[in-house]
């Protein structure tokens, strides 16, 4: 079992979407060893809020709170401050916030006491869109050339990483060096129900590329038996 601030060999942090602190819990004893990490998002914290972050806490496992925060500078770094004395393992916003949003999130990230700060990661583009809906969104550009764009601007404001989808793994990495933390979600095993998601690969093509993290939600959490879901892509990947 890691602690709850290390992040073990075993790049998949299981999201727990689901408004139940008990359920959440329950799901992590499931999941277990078979998981690197857990994630909590808006689902969780709108329903539970930072007392159900510290049901899970309990469980000891490292802790990726997804909150996306996007807003002006000082409304994040306020967010932020919040946030640090729930000692989440990764924190992260939006890199559409902007540089001095993401400054002032670093800034106040760092004000954690030693050993707690958490890793500060840009949300660039969400794996449930595709370049249709940049279009959409009058963004004449391939997704590869938007994220990457938005993931120099995080790296260029002091953050740890971003997430991103597995498409932009080659390219970020070749970028931005070997210590810029990928966090990747929109993982499907092979064969499995793609839903929402739009920019998808299998958990060993994505770390074989080189993510960090790997976020996976349904594949595990709806299966008949999510431990044996959890374990089969562990032992996929070797864990
Ligand atoms: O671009 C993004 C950013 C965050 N997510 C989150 O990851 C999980 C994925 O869940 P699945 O059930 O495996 O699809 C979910 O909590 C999202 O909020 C993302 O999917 N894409």
């Amino acid at each position: 079992m890691t602690d709850a601030r290390t992040i073990s060999r075993n790049p998949v942090f299981c999201a727990l979407d689901t408004p139940s602190p008990d359920k959440a819990a329950r799901m992590a004893r499931q999941v277990g060893d078979a998981v690197g990490g857990l994630k909590l998002g808006l689902e969780f914290f709108m329903a539970a809020g930072p007392e159900g972050f510290r049901t899970v806490a309990k469980e000891g496992r490292p802790l990726f709170l997804d909150l996306k925060l996007h807003d002006i500078p000082n409304t994040v770094a306020g967010a932020v401050r919040s946030l640090l004395p729930l000692k989440p393992a990764i924190l992260n916003v939006h890199a559409q916030g902007g540089m001095a949003m993401m400054q002032a999130a670093r800034d106040a990230a760092n004000e954690a006491p030693e050993g707690e700060r958490p890793l500060m990661i840009a949300v660039t583009m969400l794996t449930s869109l595709d370049q249709a809906d940049l279009e959409r969104q009058g963004n004449r550009v391939a997704p590869a050339d938007y994220v990457r764009r938005l993931a120099e601007q995080a790296a260029e404001a002091g953050l740890d990483g971003v997430v991103c989808s597995a498409h932009e793994i080659e390219t970020l990495r070749m970028e931005l060096g070997p210590d810029f933390k990928l966090i990747v979600p929109g993982i499907r095993p092979a064969g499995a129900d793609i839903g929402d998601q739009k920019r998808v690969m299998t958990p060993a093509e994505a770390r074989d590329l080189g993510a960090d993290i790997l976020v996976i939600g349904r594949p595990i959490t709806a299966a008949d038996d999510p431990a044996a879901a959890a374990r089969a892509i562990a032992d996929d990947l070797g864990c």
